[in-house]
């Protein structure tokens, strides 16, 4: 029985703090489907503000927040989105745009910085000209950060650049801004002004910002009007919403300020794992709270091995991200003490040392 837990696994897997949960506890609530439900309302209003567009929604899950953004944008049939072949809404999603929305996906390929060459972009738009055989482009989605990427960030230049793509072919762009604040602060660019040029973007509350649950769509106040009734449609319409709501307009007061040293903790597990044997960490790639990990071959374990030697001799939660590769992922429960149990942990795993029980 391990006597400590360090949960790296996702940055999804913070627990509520006591200001959170006095907040819920406390929250002044209403009918959010037959009204205004008061808390929900002041966080759609404050997260609008502070991204910088005209309104914003309240939805369960980052997925949700995705799929009701392509599909408001993409409402005629036979539309296709061009977005890349590692993102998230491309593989971790269920292939939901298409399964529920028929839209159809455009893949071009991710580049190792989440980027996606702005040439191949345009390439990849469609022909007008052609629309009798061709879907029609509609929507062009980048993600920021870049989570399979190791948690790249996508400048607010490459940004302006696709944004000018999009504009140029009457084409509308979509953030995945799962970690968008994480990119606002490594880039020290203000989070308004890196997602200026996108005409909606979803922000997860439920990951680095640390709230229990939830994501925000912010876009036009038509377009926030549209998403709105498709969140009901999808059945995500609440009702005393604002229990949740309350926790997040907390974990944005309090855990925005500390996402900076998620980032500092992780560049600092990241430099000392690729000081193990059998472990390398491209360190350059680090920019924000994501460490992927990779397992040399004359190592003497895999990913799924390890994985499963830190839990359970050490507490140490970790998702294997493939046969040679592990993930993790930074957020404010992690203290510095944690850093360094866990690189003392792996120093142990990688060289084969099991626990007392020698088991
Ligand atoms: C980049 C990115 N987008 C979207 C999501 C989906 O969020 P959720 O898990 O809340 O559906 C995640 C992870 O959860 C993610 O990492
Ligand atoms: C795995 C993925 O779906 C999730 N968004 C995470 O980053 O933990």
């Amino acid at each position: 029985m391990v006597a400590r837990i360090v949960d790296l696994r996702s940055d999804t897997v913070t627990k509520p703090s006591e200001a959170m949960r006095a907040a819920m506890a406390s929250a002044e609530v209403d009918d959010d489907v037959l009204g205004r439900d008061p808390s929900c309302f002041r966080l759609e209003t404050e997260m609008a503000k502070i991204l910088g567009k005209e309104a914003a929604l309240f939805v369960p899950s980052g997925t949700m927040a995705n799929l009701i953004s392509v599909l408001v944008h993409c409402d005629i049939r036979g539309s296709e989105v061009i977005l890349g072949d590692n993102s998230h809404i491309h593989i971790y999603e269920n292939g939901g745009i298409a399964t529920i929305g028929g839209v159809h996906p455009r893949t071009v390929k991710n580049n190792h910085d989440g980027t996606m060459d702005i040439d191949l972009i345009e390439a990849a738009i469609r022909d007008p000209k052609r629309h009798l055989v061709y879907p029609t482009t509609t929507l062009i989605c980048l993600e920021n950060t870049h989570g399979n990427s190791g948690g790249r960030c996508l400048s607010v230049e490459y940004t302006d650049k696709v944004g000018e793509v999009a504009k140029k072919h009457g084409l509308k762009l979509h953030i995945d801004g799962a970690r968008i604040f994480n990119a606002s602060v490594a880039l020290d660019v203000p989070v308004d002004r890196l997602v200026q040029a996108a005409d909606s973007v979803s922000v997860c509350l439920s990951k680095g910002v640390g709230a229990p649950v939830g994501s925000v769509i912010v876009g036009s106040n038509g377009f926030i009007t549209k998403a709105r009734r498709l969140r009901k449609t999808l059945g995500g319409g609440m009702r005393q919403v604002g229990i949740l709501c309350a926790a997040a307009l907390v974990a944005v007061k309090e855990n925005v300020p500390k996402l900076e040293n998620d980032h500092k903790k992780a560049r600092l597990l990241a430099d000392g794992l690729n000081e193990i044997k059998g472990l390398r960490v491209d360190t350059s790639t680090v920019e924000t709270n994501i460490i992927y990990v990779e397992i040399e071959e004359d190592s003497r374990t895999t990913a799924a091995k390890l994985c499963k030697d830190l839990e359970e001799d050490y507490g140490i939660l970790l998702m294997p991200m493939g046969s040679s590769r592990l993930r993790i992922v930074f957020h404010h429960q992690i203290s510095a003490s944690d850093v360094q149990y866990a690189l003392s942990c792996f120093q142990q795993a990688v060289n084969g040392v099991r626990n007392q029980n020698g088991n």
